[in-house]
Formats: structure tokens, sequence, C-alpha cells
């Protein structure tokens, strides 16, 4: 196993810096006749999206066409996140309101699954919109693997991650969850997935052909899920990494971590129950108890905190008129 990791690691790890000619990704691209999406999941992001958006699109719409789409997804933000997307002129969805037949369920997972509908590219590109430093390598690092080698179906993104505590910023220590959850369970479970340095990045992408035959987890388990999914039905191989140098980003409280922690535990279950074939977790307890501390006092308080799946997006009848109609009628006449 450790061999087949590090051929790995060695093999389908790369650098950002390895792609940073974007006129020839753009020819790639062209050669190979594919589109590329970029879908940008916000919850209450107007201190960052803005940017992040102007920074992207100037430089890998306007100056280099490597993405033909961006879009924001968003999650039915309260503050000026949608307001400042329009404001830019690009499409921007609710997720609530997207495949409203299927109902509505919070989370990030929620908002990326409904972004493989709202887009219609080749290649789906996720970065997430409260980058602070952000920077066009975060999405054309992204890409490069996937155009440079046709076997690649899936990159991550990893980096250095500073961790901002109030006016505090240290120069390591983010990535809490991905270094006491994420990588532990992977490493005890998954330890073909060892080498993954940043199982959890928030700035991966893939081929269309393949995500839309993935389950994504509709919560924060949805990075975990992917993974895992990719690497079961694909094989290692099929996903590379990407040295993407340094993300800054909005640190959540620990509290919050927790829950998503818990989440991701729920996550990494589910799929040993797929890899099993056998129900062995349905009556665990999912009602979490969330220490809480307030001036000078402790209470507990109770939260149900159930992370469910969505179907691959391939199976929805929607799904298949919108992108697959006019193959099929090719086909049948
Ligand atoms: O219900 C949600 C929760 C999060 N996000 C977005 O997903 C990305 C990552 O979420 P967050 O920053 O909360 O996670 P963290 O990076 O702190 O783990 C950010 O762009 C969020 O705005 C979202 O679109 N919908
Ligand atoms: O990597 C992690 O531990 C968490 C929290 O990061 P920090 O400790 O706040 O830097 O952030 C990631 O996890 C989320 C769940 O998978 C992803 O949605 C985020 O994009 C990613 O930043």
């Amino acid at each position: 196993m450790s061999i087949l990791v590090d051929k790995w690691f060695a093999e389908n790890t790369f650098h950002a810096s390895e792609f940073d000619h974007i006129a020839d990704l753009v020819r790639l691209k062209e050669e190979q006749g594919l589109t590329i999406s970029l879908a940008l999941p916000a919850l209450n992001e107007e201190e960052t999206v803005g940017n992040v958006i102007g920074t992207i699109r100037k430089s890998l719409v306007e100056k280099y066409p490597l993405l033909d789409e961006i879009v924001l997804m968003d999650s039915n933000s309260t503050d000026r996140t949608r307001e400042i997307a329009e404001s830019l002129g690009i499409p921007v969805y609710i997720h609530q309101q997207v495949l409203p037949q299927y109902g509505a369920r919070e989370g990030k997972g929620e908002a990326l699954w409904k972004s493989l509908y709202v887009t219609s590219s080749d290649i789906i590109i996720w970065i997430d919109s409260d980058i602070v430093n952000i920077h066009p390598r975060f999405v054309y690092g992204v890409v490069g693997p996937l155009l440079l080698n046709k076997n690649i179906h899936f990159v991550k993104g990893f980096y250095q991650r500073p961790l901002k505590t109030g006016r505090r910023v240290q120069s390591t220590g983010g990535g809490r969850v991905t270094e006491l959850t994420a990588r532990p369970l992977l490493n005890l479970f998954y330890p073909e997935l060892s080498g993954v340095i940043q199982p959890l990045s928030g700035e991966y992408g893939g081929r269309r052909k393949v995500l839309e035959t993935l389950t994504f987890f509709t919560g924060y388990g949805v990075e975990t899920g992917l993974l895992i999914d990719v690497f079961e039905k694909f094989g290692l191989s099929a996903i590379a990494q990407v040295d993407l140098l340094e993300r800054i980003h909005h640190n959540q409280s620990l509290t919050a971590l927790s829950k998503m922690s818990f989440v991701i535990i729920q996550a990494v279950l589910k799929k040993l129950e797929e890899r099993f074939k056998q129900p062995l977790f349905e009556d665990i307890n999912r009602s979490m108890k969330i220490v809480q501390y307030e001036g000078g006092n402790y209470y507990l308080e109770v939260k149900e905190i159930i992370e469910q799946d969505r179907p691959p997006m391939i199976t929805l009848p929607e799904y298949r008129a919108k992108f697959y109609l006019n193959k099929e009628t090719e086909i049948t006449g």
C-alpha cells in the first residue's frame, strides 16, 4: 500500500506554477474541444466575493478565455453577496430555488450538487468564495492536470493554511478538521487516499462525466464523500492534487468546526456502509450535545445534525433532458 501511495504522490502531485502559462492551457482546452465552468458556493461572503469574482474574471475570462462560465451558487445569503455578484454581471442562483421539486436542504454540498445542473461545461471547478488572498492560480492550478492528462478526472488543491483568530494570524494551524478528523479517518479506512494533502480543500474540480455519477453529501461532508467516491469508482490514478501555495480564508470557530467534524465522521461511516454493503451505523446517535460556555457557566446545546446525500445528478430526468436529450434523440432518431 505504501508504495502505491508514494508512487501516486510522486506522479499525480503538481504545482500551480506548472500551469501559469495560461495561453497554453487555453490552447490545450481548445484542442481538446472542452469547456470549463467555475461555480462559487457562497453563504454570506460579501467581504470577499466581489474580489474573488473580479480577480478570476479579469485573468481567466477577459485576458485569457480559460473559463467559459462563472456562476455564483448562493445559499440564501442574508448579506450583500448576491447583490455584489449580480453587479459584476455573473449569473446568480439561490440553490434553494434550483430544482425545487427535489426540495431544499441546507449546506454547501447541496449548492455544489445543484451547480452541476445550472452549469453547462465539460469541466466544473469549485473554489470557496471566502478566500482572502485570491489569485487566478486557485483556478488554473486545478484546471491544469485535467487538460494535461485525460486519465485524470478529479483534482484537489492543497496549500499552507494560516489560521486567523481575532487579530492574530499564525502562519500555520489552519485546516483543523482536516488534520484532526479527515486525514486520520482516511488513513484508518482509506489508506490509499493518505497521500491527499488537503482532502477537504474547497478548491477542486473534475470532469462532468465523472461528477454526474457521484452522490453528493449536502453539508460539509461533500468533499469527503466525493473524494472517496472518485477513488472507489475510478481508482486512485483518476485523482490528482496541485500545490496552490497558501490559502487564507475566514476561519470558523472551534464550535462550528466541531459540528463540521461530526458531519465528516458521518460521511465516512456512510461510505464504509456502502463499501461493506451493510447498514453498520444506521442507529447511531446524530443528536449532538454541543458544549457552550457563557458568563462563567457551561451548558449543553442539543442539535440534530444528520448528513444526508443527493443521488447522482445523472439519475435526474431534468438533468438528462438538459444534457443528453439531443444525444438520446440522435441515437434513437
Ligand atoms: O451552506 C453553505 C455553507 C458554506 N458555503 C460556502 O462554502 C465555502 C466553504 O464554507 P466555509 O467557509 O463555511 O467552510 P470552511 O472553509 O470554514 O471550512 C464558502 O465559500 C462558504 O460561503 C455555502 O455556499 N453554503
Ligand atoms: O479544512 C478544514 O479543516 C476546514 C476548516 O479550516 P480552518 O481550520 O478554518 O482553516 O476547512 C475545509 O473544510 C470544509 C469541509 O470540507 C470545506 O468545505 C472548506 O472548503 C475547507 O476550507
